[in-house]
């Protein structure tokens, strides 16, 4: 990958131009007609930014500590499921460029290297863990223990999957299932030792997952839970009284409940109802360092790129992940500039006008 590739849409044409076909569809799709997959996006275009000047505010400080992790750049690493898809390296690259970021990435339950195989691979990374609560709880149990020593330091539970979304690419593809040699070796059952029956467990997504169930993980762990996939007020209010430690609010990227609004225009209900209580995550459409800072001027406490990060893997492996994770910091720190702020901290509501 020699190419100067200036923006996030490079990266993904770099990326189609190399995957199969199918596999591009699979990581850009959505749900249905894809109208949240748009809308994703489109919200930000609507967004406009409304600098101040001569403030002397001097290098901008984009830093941010989210639950006792220290990021250099408030763009974490969204679970994404399959990394081995798009570079034979898979998440081993993923984190080693998250590592040299000094970002958090946020290893998928669905990942295609074990979580301890990432951070072996990655000294110094700082890992979280996406969960699916699995209605077997012993299980669930089995993959929060392995998740804890491998070191990593919250869980994040992804709570807008009571069924796997409707894709349809992945069916007029046929993609189902991952190709021979590959598989989800979070699942592997001689990974989990729990002496499960076959080689490998699905992922169950199940409709039976309740707050219950978010009360079990919070007695079984005290890592810091996330809970991500919140879109409604009123389930942020929810979530406080069950004792999350942060919200992320997402609608994955637009591939499970098709017509889901953008999230950003659901952000500011969402940090109304939150009041300041714990940290406000957010992702989905995300390409530019102004939706990261119109983002966070609109509470966000800081944001994650799913899809861009994919296309830096399949455009040039560690290597790619490193120059998209590079360009949006450099992207942040030049519209910040741009905006007469000093840090990411000073960022607020007044900043955004919608046109
Ligand atoms: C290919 C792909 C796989 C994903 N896999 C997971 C997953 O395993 N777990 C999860 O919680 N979210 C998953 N997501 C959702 C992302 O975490 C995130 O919410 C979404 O990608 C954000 O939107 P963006 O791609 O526009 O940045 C996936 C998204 C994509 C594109
Ligand atoms: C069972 C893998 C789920 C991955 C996922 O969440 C997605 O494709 O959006």
């Amino acid at each position: 990958m020699t190419a100067v590739l200036p923006a996030i849409r490079d990266f993904e044409a770099a990326a189609r131009d190399r995957l199969d076909p199918a596999h591009y569809d699979y990581f850009a799709g959505g749900a249905g007609d894809e109208l949240t997959v748009r809308a994703n996006e489109a919200a930000f275009a609507r967004l406009a930014l409304l600098p101040r000047v001569l403030r002397g505010a001097g290098s901008p400080r984009i830093g941010v500590t989210l639950l006792g992790s220290r990021a250099a750049m408030p763009v974490l690493v969204a679970p994404t499921a399959f990394h081995r898809l798009a570079d034979p390296e898979g998440e081993k690259a993923t984190a080693r460029a998250a590592a040299a970021a000094e970002t958090i990435m946020i290893v998928s339950m669905a990942a295609t290297v074990a979580v301890e195989d990432v951070a072996a691979a990655a000294p110094g990374a700082t890992l979280w863990f996406q969960l699916y609560v699995q209605p077997d709880m012993a299980f669930t149990e089995a993959l929060v223990r392995r998740a804890e020593k491998a070191g990593c330091a919250a869980l994040v539970v992804t709570v807008d999957s009571p069924a796997r979304g409707r894709r349809d690419r992945d069916v007029r593809n046929g993609f189902d299932d991952l190709p021979a040699g590959m598989r989800c070796e979070n699942l592997r059952c001689e990974n989990l030792c729990d002496g499960g029956a076959g080689p490998v467990r699905p992922i169950v997504m199940s409709p039976v997952i309740s707050w219950e169930h978010v009360d079990m993980l919070r007695r079984m762990t005290r890592l810091p839970i996330v809970l991500k996939g919140v879109t409604h007020p009123a389930d942020a209010r929810l979530a406080l009284d069950h004792g999350v430690s942060a919200l992320y609010v997402s609608n994955h990227g637009g591939r499970q409940l098709d017509t889901v609004p953008a999230t950003v225009d659901l952000l500011p209900e969402i940090v109304a109802a939150v009041g300041g209580a714990v940290p406000v995550l957010m992702d989905g459409g995300i390409r530019r360092g102004t939706d990261v800072i119109k983002a966070m001027a609109l509470g966000a406490s800081a944001v994650a790129v799913g899809r861009p990060v994919i296309w830096g893997l399949a455009a040039g492996g560690e290597c790619g992940v490193a120059r998209v994770l590079g360009l949006l910091r450099d992207e942040v720190e030049h519209a910040l500039t741009l905006c007469g702020l000093a840090s990411t901290q000073d960022l607020e509501p007044g900043l955004v006008r919608r046109c």
